[in-house]
């Protein structure tokens, strides 16, 4: 496996239209074609130290750089990338979803294209993925993958991972399985799997729900199917937004107040998903808030700060005109929660959204 070289590209900004770089003029008949976007984030980090992993620059390298690192994957695939962003992850913002969702659409529509890996920063990894189950509509294999390590790391694992990547993407048992994520040889649905540790490279689980597979040897194997409706099943279509409803997240926390839902609210928040405390509680001031939110046209989905469970569905949120978010952590609630007001402000028939997917 070659190293990735530390000559860093240039770090940009969200690219403003999809360039293709890389691509193979040695297509291999008989191998699948997979065509990678790169968002940036570590697995694109690059430090002058090979024993920095924190303190690197993520969204560094390019494209090129991160294909050419990994020759082998010409092996197995018939490799070509496109940069669609230079970014940190916590800079990938509504802008950056919708231009990849929409560069994924165009490409699986192709007969020229049968899967594709999306390279992005872990730590909102699991929004993008998330995200792209809801509206890619294709049942061609999407994995999102990321690293821990940066490039110029002594054992990085981006090179690992993105190999792997490729591999699932080109693996015909990796149809239908809506968005995966790849990180450590394990394959998640993106509806299920979190980071769940800041810097280990173990970072991303599942916990009721567990993993769709792994990779392991040069095999891919895969043991169950996410339940939920996700990509082709799903009605959310983004073809014709250009931008997506503003949705708050708010925690809860002892001695809190109401004042966040005034000032969400008062920012143009079509909808705010509260990081309920347990089973999605709210303190009386809290709650408060909340209902008065609901009153002015808000929609409110109660999710949890615990890190896994079900928030249950009460008679009370039915009183108050409020969601639950049954697994869904208040990240991945944002997302759904955003599509959901694309379609409908009604809460009842936003619940059922949140029953489905
Ligand atoms: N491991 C990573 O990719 C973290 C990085 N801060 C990012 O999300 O872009």
């Amino acid at each position: 496996m070659t190293s990735i070289s530390t000559a860093a590209s240039t770090a940009t900004a969200v690219s403003t239209a999809a360039t293709t770089t890389a691509t193979t003029p040695d297509q291999k008949a008989g191998l699948p074609n997979i065509k990678i976007l790169a968002t940036g984030g570590t697995i694109a980090g690059s430090s002058a130290s090979n024993t920095d992993v924190t303190g690197y620059k993520a969204g560094a390298l390019g494209i090129d750089t991160l294909i050419n690192a990994v020759p082998e994957m010409k092996n197995i695939a018939n490799v070509s990338g496109e940069q669609i962003a230079n970014v940190g992850s916590p800079d990938v913002d509504n802008a950056v979803l919708l231009k990849l969702a929409k560069r994924i659409n165009e490409l699986l529509a192709s007969e020229d294209v049968d899967g594709v890996v999306v390279t992005h920063g872990t730590d909102t990894l699991e929004e993008t993925a998330y995200f792209l189950d809801l509206v890619v509509k294709s049942n061609k294999p999407v994995v999102v993958v990321g690293a821990m390590r940066p490039a110029t790391a002594i054992s990085a694992d981006g090179s690992f991972n993105l190999y792997n990547a490729v591999k699932i993407a080109g693996t015909p048992a990796a149809q239908g399985k809506g968005v995966m994520i790849e990180l450590n040889d394990r394959i998640g649905a993106a509806r299920y799997i979190t980071k769940t540790n800041t810097t280990g490279t173990d970072t991303f689980k599942s916990t009721e729900q567990g993993y769709l597979g792994v990779v392991s040897g040069d095999k891919v194997y895969f043991y169950n199917e996410p339940t939920r409706k996700h990509t082709a099943d799903s009605v959310f279509n983004i073809t014709n937004l250009t931008e997506l409803p503003q949705v708050d997240i708010l925690y809860e926390y002892q001695n809190n107040g109401s004042y966040l839902y005034d000032a969400a609210v008062a920012a143009g928040a079509k909808g705010i998903v509260v990081a309920g405390s347990g089973n999605g509680s709210l303190s009386k001031l809290s709650k408060a808030g909340a209902i008065k939110a609901v009153a002015s046209g808000v929609a409110v989905v109660r999710s949890t700060r615990t890190g896994s469970g079900v928030v249950t569905h009460s008679s009370e949120d039915d009183e108050n005109g409020m969601i639950s978010s049954d697994s869904l952590n208040p990240q991945k609630a944002r997302i759904l929660l955003m599509l959901a007001l694309t379609q409908t402000k009604d809460a009842k028939q936003i619940q059922t959204f949140f029953d489905e997917y």
